[in-house]
């Protein structure tokens, strides 16, 4: 690149400069004068400027009174270093005057300008933490720990991947490290108890909580899930007591109800944390907590940790909070819930072309970052398993991670994703939320998401610790609606990529091979998924057809027959254009 060039990033319109998914732009340094006219000519949305030294500027379209403009919606960190001066940051203003939307603490970074040494946290922790290589508070950490070291209840909002797990882990094991404990005691209570919507997030809160623990060496911590054998827990809790317990809510109610001596040690805890808050208080889980909830002391602390708190769960939280709880919300005023240093986009395309355009958006990004990590979620695991056969016949680096796989093939997954680069990872709403695969470059939503938190959750798997990142929303035109639930993030639409003949072919061929019994399964779980969907599970004659329509795109010309109890459950019976067997 020749001194004084611009290196751009374009997202979406543009089709006459780049393929419609992000893609590199140079503009030369003699053409820099024209180059508002120019992007806006050319329909393009989203600018961001890629610079030398790792940092970047990004602009987005506006429409002005005085016409079209160009806006800085982020700038991260400045650096300046010789190479940047070269660059010619004075071009920057043309595009955009204004140097809004800072991406997290003062200094642009998602890290306050408190470091850990300054609180009063007991020097086995501080250790700890150094160990981690923790040195300044995130933004949720600052404003939380000395909130709860006040013994407060806390209801705290902060962005995904912005350390909220050792926002409540750290502040909890210092009240726990007060109490009396003895070494060695074979059954000691449990004094804090961290529940989990998923088993892959409990783990990592322990492996968390260990870290932590490190020095901290009276206090011990387990970890129940199911999908593992009750009496191997069982065994294993006996085997290695602990203080802390991290559980998912399902199997603590086995545990409650069919382990000797569990309810007694329950009735040791003075800390309750529910991680992912919304999710845990929402209907799927709610008598679970609620019971879990009935055989703990009212006589505790509790701590509610989200990055999305739905008006509705301040309204229930007096479930498990006192009346004074602080709700601290770590969003600014006017700042978006999602992170400005994540490009999100959407494309609407009729089913039949998701797996080409997928395939596609897949191809480009893996040809541009060869460091590349994707994760595609899907709507349920049935579709996820479809998916991830599709693209694993296209040769695609595939892993395949949802509730139907055992789970140690979802811990072996999962730990394989974690440290790896150049994989792919399908998935469904079990990685959602709170799991932290480090630098994710990609994150694909396909099919509607099932609300608004579940987008923003989802799309919080990149992007984290102020990294970069990308999102694509890939609906089908029905599934449009959507959209105005998440109109104020910053997500633009993207143009559907024209996908060539020859790919085509490529990806029916991939989409013939796959097994049929998948196909079945996958359309079941499809038709089971949107007729629990409020907007268009409404009108079933419709859903009828639409089902058929993603029968049409597995590559089949009559939809598969559903047993008919399993259509009598989802109140299907007798709907034109469904079969029974
Ligand atoms: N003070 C810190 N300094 C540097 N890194 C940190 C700090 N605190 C946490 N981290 C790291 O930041 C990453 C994200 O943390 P964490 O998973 O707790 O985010 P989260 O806010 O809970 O995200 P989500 O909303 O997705 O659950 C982790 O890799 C964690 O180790």
């Amino acid at each position: 690149m020749a001194s004084g060039d611009l290196l751009l990033r374009v997202h979406a319109g543009a089709p006459d400069l780049c393929r419609a998914f992000p893609c590199r732009l140079r503009v030369p340094a003699r053409r820099r004068s024209g180059l508002v006219s120019h992007l806006a000519a050319a329909k393009v949305d989203v600018v961001r400027r890629v610079r030398p030294g790792g940092t970047d500027q990004k602009w987005r379209r506006r429409d002005t009174d005085e016409g079209l403009a160009f806006s800085s919606v982020a700038t991260r960190r400045e650096r300046v270093d010789e190479e940047e001066e070269e660059d010619g940051d004075e071009e920057a203003p043309k595009l955009g005057a204004q140097n809004g939307g800072e991406v997290g603490g003062v200094d642009g970074s998602y890290l306050s300008e408190t470091r850990f040494d300054q609180c009063a946290i007991s020097p086995l922790s501080l250790k700890a933490i150094k160990d981690s290589g923790y040195e300044r508070m995130t933004e949720v950490q600052e404003a939380t720990l000395p909130i709860i070291l006040q013994g407060k209840d806390v209801l705290a909002k902060a962005k995904t991947g912005t350390g909220k797990t050792v926002a409540f882990l750290l502040p909890a094991i210092e009240v726990l490290s007060s109490l009396p404990h003895q070494r060695n005691q074979l059954r000691p209570p449990i004094n804090l108890l961290v529940m989990c919507p998923t088993r892959e997030l409990a783990n990592q809160v322990a492996v968390e909580a260990r870290k932590l623990l490190r020095y901290h060496r009276s206090l011990g911590v387990q970890v129940v899930i199911g999908g593992t054998r009750l009496t191997q827990e069982q065994r294993s809790m006996q085997a290695n007591p602990c203080q802390i317990l991290v559980a998912t809510p399902g199997r603590l109610k086995d545990h409650l109800e069919n382990t000797p001596g569990f309810s007694s040690r329950l009735k040791g805890v003075k800390v309750l944390v529910l991680d992912e808050a919304d999710r845990l208080l929402d209907m799927g889980f709610r008598r679970d907590i609620e019971k879990i909830i009935a055989s703990i002391p009212r006589e505790r602390q509790t701590l509610l940790f989200s990055a999305t708190v739905p008006e509705e769960v301040r309204q229930i939280s007096h479930v498990a909070m006192k009346k004074d709880y602080r709700f601290i919300n770590t969003v600014k005023e006017g700042d978006e819930e999602t992170h400005s240093q994540v490009i999100q986009t959407y494309m609407v395309a009729p089913l039949d072309s998701h797996f080409s355009i997928l395939y596609d958006v897949l191809k480009n990004h893996v040809a541009e970052d060869a460091d590349y990590k994707v994760i595609i979620f899907c709507t349920t695991a049935m579709v996820t398993k479809l998916v991830a056969e599709v693209l694993s016949q296209l040769k695609l680096n595939i892993r395949e991670i949802h509730s139907r796989k055992s789970q140690s093939a979802r811990t072996k997954v999962s730990d394989e994703f974690r440290k790896s680069k150049g994989l792919i990872l399908v998935s469904s709403d079990v990685s959602a939320r709170g799991v932290d695969y480090p630098n994710v470059t990609l994150v694909i939503q396909v099919g509607v998401p099932a609300d608004r938190e579940q987008y923003i959750h989802r799309l919080g798997r990149t992007g984290r610790r102020g990294k970069e990142g990308q999102g694509l929303l890939l609906l089908a035109p029905w599934e449009k609606y959507f959209l105005t639930t998440v109109k104020d993030l910053s997500i633009s639409e993207s143009v559907v990529p024209s996908v060539d003949s020859s790919v085509e072919t490529e990806v029916k061929n991939a989409v013939r091979k796959v097994e049929m019994k998948s196909k079945e399964c996958a359309y079941q779980a499809w038709l089971g998924y949107y007729n629990s969907n409020k907007t268009i599970g409404r009108d079933k004659s419709r859903l009828a057809h639409l089902a058929e329509e993603f029968s049409q795109s597995m590559g089949l010309s009559v939809p598969p027959a559903i047993p008919k109890n399993i259509l009598r459950k989802m109140g299907l019976n007798n709907v034109p254009g469904l079969r029974s067997s």
